[in-house]
């Protein structure tokens, strides 16, 4: 359209207004509609402040052209965020209730949203100067240096190449570079594919649902529901293979902990082609030139977890959601997004399959498939062989414990380790022991700042809140009744590891929790560390998924019944989907596989479903209650959390709210109600739920009701947020 005196770009930036801003065309310039999607650098604020947006409309000024300050620089010559990539955002924008301009920016990564130009993404490679190539000649040291060295003698080699043959070559090729043997070089053309491992012949069930999968055209929701070592990843690979043969590209989003150098090592040698990774471990500039090359379509396939959902696919062929039950795949603060929903919505407007695969598929996702909405395509049994793991429950009640552990436990781990296997044990906590309790009087040590028990660390002696961060020294003596009877209850993993070593001082042991792997790539060294050796694992829910120990063969689980008893509806969810992944990594090859649950609740209906059943079982009864209960995916929620240094504060907000709330047919409010930990690190926490039977009214109620709290003038003395299909009521 020309350019009329009135005509003002409408910009979306990234402050927490719900608007756009007008702004003046640059002085002389013609502006069109190619200008959305596009960056630009606008004035913003008192001063000389700046801001970088992206246009969102172009048309006449609203209130007229006068008074709108210019435009003082486009930074794209072509739109960034276009298409279907735009329209999934402002769905985004528009399903959480969030500002356009703070999804905008959550979509970028750090320095294309800081306003830089997009980056080199050029393939980089590594050749070897004069001095390398009459080392190369000369004899040497063998090593890995040495061995890269002979490598690039051959010819000069690609870094996406080096990648897939292996994950550390970067020191060898800095240690070459600083004694000036080999250089870095930008490589021109395309990759040359790399030669692709052949996968096993499929099995029945991996055909049938690939063939599923290619049938038919444009977006097909499928969940690929398949018992855990059922091969789901054997088929990802081929639907990807498949997709790529086509010339499209590929997104695969993995759960936080699934995303493995093991993981990315099997895509990397499968696929023949670069692929990307893409996560928070990864430096800001390394993420944005993932991002480019995605928006290039230089890349073919990206791995990433929850935030490679933003990834540009202008030529996308499929979607895969790995674990698609995961609770990572939920964004906690910010924006409250889901990914696998957004992935959902942009498969359908990119027209493209969308793969969910899990063998515990959460409950939303079941109800899609069992009511027809997406095809479910089922795996029903291990691959290449492999049994599923026999479950026994152990009866605790009345039993003496060995440090939480019962003698049947120790037994049947003594049995596996006599027969020269790998048993993990494994507790849904860290720490030494939950908490401090006086034994005469029940006291218990409580963070000062948190509505919750502090836990016992460093064999006692410290305290530490997981809420918070705070740390203590434990009392002496109680400090309610001065009795000196103070003792740590229930068994953490550093004290079910105590308790082991005692009882088998020879075995070899590690233990896997948030205190010995605090890095993201050490789970991978403890365990390769321990290799194929006999020995003991002692480890928390970083075990439960993704890892393949061939030698595991005994999975003893402790601590069950705090999961039995929650007041989370989503809490039996949950237990079943964590019970049968860990128990998923019991004699996933040709050795068979034993799993004992020990629990002073052997007649729990959940537990027995689950045996008698298996997660389809458990998944079943969760829903007719649901469906009772009305909770989700029977019924929608939406929360509104606050939290404020005074109760009274955080009461008067929510209380306002409820009142400027607009009641609607069809919508109910419950609240305001203290949040189950009502206080944390020293703040107050309150909460109103919104439920619907209908997704419609519960937005509508929502599109009503956010301006009217935005303007409450209490509102500016709390912290409050609007979270759409909470996954915990915290
Ligand atoms: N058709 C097949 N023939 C032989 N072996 C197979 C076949 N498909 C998969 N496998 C092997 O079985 C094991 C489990 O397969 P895979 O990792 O694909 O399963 P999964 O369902 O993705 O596992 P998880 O439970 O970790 O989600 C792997 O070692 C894999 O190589
Ligand atoms: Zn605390």
């Amino acid at each position: 359209m020309p350019s009329t005196p009135d005509t003002a770009l409408r910009i979306a930036l990234p402050v927490p207004l719900p608007r756009a801003f007008d702004y003046r065309p640059p002085a002389g310039m013609d502006v069109d509609a190619g200008w959305i999607g596009c960056r630009v650098r606008v004035p913003f604020g008192r001063g000389d402040g700046e801001q970088v947006g992206v246009v969102v409309g172009v048309g006449p000024a609203e209130g007229g052209g006068d008074g709108l300050k210019p435009v003082l620089e486009r930074l794209d010559a072509a739109p960034l965020l276009g298409g279907e990539l735009f329209e999934s955002l402002r769905w985004l924008a528009g399903y959480y209730h969030a500002p356009l301009g703070e999804v905008l920016a959550t979509a970028l990564p750090g320095p294309i949203r800081a306003g830089q130009p997009l980056p080199e993404t050029a393939r980089h490679g590594w050749a070897l100067t004069p001095a390398g190539l009459a080392a190369a000649a000369a004899p040497g040291r063998d090593g890995k240096p040495r061995r890269l060295l002979l490598q690039l003698a051959e010819r000069p080699l690609g870094e996406d190449l080096l990648d897939q043959q292996a994950e550390d070559w970067r020191a060898a090729a800095r240690a070459l570079a600083e004694r000036g043997l080999a250089e870095r070089l930008v490589l021109a053309g395309r990759p040359e594919p790399a030669p692709a491992l052949p996968g096993p012949p499929l099995m029945p069930a991996q055909a049938q649902a690939l063939a599923a999968l290619r049938e038919g055209e444009g977006f097909r929701p499928c969940l690929l529901e398949g018992v855990t070592g059922s091969g789901k990843t054997e088929v990802y690979l081929q639907a990807i293979a498949d997709c790529l043969a086509a010339g499209r590209q590929a997104l695969v989003l993995v759960p936080e902990i699934g995303l493995t150098p093991q993981a990315l090592a099997r895509f990397r040698s499968r696929l023949g082609v670069p692929v990307l990774a893409y996560h928070s471990g990864l430096a800001d500039g390394e993420r944005a030139r993932a991002w480019t090359a995605m928006l290039r379509g230089e890349a073919r396939v990206l791995v990433g977890t929850r935030s490679a959902v933003f990834c540009p696919l202008p030529e996308a062929g499929l979607i895969v959601v790995d674990e698609e039950h995961d609770g990572s795949y939920k964004q906690q603060d910010g924006i409250r997004y889901h990914a696998r929903d957004l992935a959902l919505v942009r498969a359908s407007k990119l027209g493209v399959p969308v793969l969910l695969g899990s063998a515990t598929p959460s409950l939303e996702t079941l109800h899609n498939a069992l009511s027809g909405r997406y095809r479910h395509l089922r795996l029903g049994q291990r691959a290449g062989g492999a049994r599923p793991p026999a479950v026994r429950v152990v009866d605790i009640r009345k039993r003496p414990l060995r440090n939480g552990l019962s003698e049947d436990l120790l037994e049947a781990v003594g049995r596996c380790l006599a027969r020269g296997e790998q048993a993990l044990v494994f507790k849904n906590r860290r720490g030494y022991a939950p908490v401090l309790i006086c034994h005469d009087c029940g006291w218990s040590a409580h963070c000062k700042r948190c509505d919750a028990a502090m836990t016992v660390h460093a064999g006692g002696r410290r305290l530490i809140c997981h809420h918070c961060g705070a740390r203590a020294t434990p009392p002496n003596a109680c400090p309610d009744c001065a009795s000196l009877a103070l003792q740590p209850q229930g068994a953490g993993t550093e004290r079910i590891e105590e308790a082991l070593a005692e009882r088998f001082p020879e075995a070899l042991m590690i233990r896997v929790d948030r205190e010995t792997t605090r890095r993201r790539d050490a789970i991978e060294k403890h365990l390769a560390d321990f290799g194929d050796r006999s020995g003991i694992l002692v480890g928390t829910q970083m075990l439960a998924k993704g890892h393949d120990l061939p030698r595991l063969t005994l999975v003893a689980v402790v601590g069950v019944d705090e999961g039995l008893f929650s007041a989370d509806f989503r809490a039996g969810e949950k237990l079943a989907q964590l019970l049968i992944q860990v128990a998923g990594r019991a004699g996933r090859a040709q050795l068979p596989g034993e799993v004992l649950l020990q629990t002073h609740h052997p007649e729990h209906p959940l537990l027995n479903t689950l045996l008698a059943g298996g997660y389809p079982a458990v998944a079943a009864l969760q829903l007719a209650e649901r469906e009772v209960a009305q909770f989700p995916p029977y019924a929608h929620l939406a929360l509104l959390r606050a939290e404020a240094p005074t109760e009274g504060d955080m009461q008067g907000f929510l209380r306002e709210a409820r009142e400027a709330f607009v009641a609607r047919e069809g919508v109910q409010l419950n609240g305001p109600m203290p949040a189950p930990m009502a206080r944390r690190a020293g703040k107050a926490r309150g909460q109103i739920l919104l439920d619907a039977a209908q997704r419609a009214p519960l937005h509508a109620a929502l599109h009503d009701w956010l301006p009217k709290l935005q303007a409450l003038k209490s509102a500016r003395r709390v912290r409050w947020s609007l979270d759409v299909d909470p996954t915990d009521l915290y």
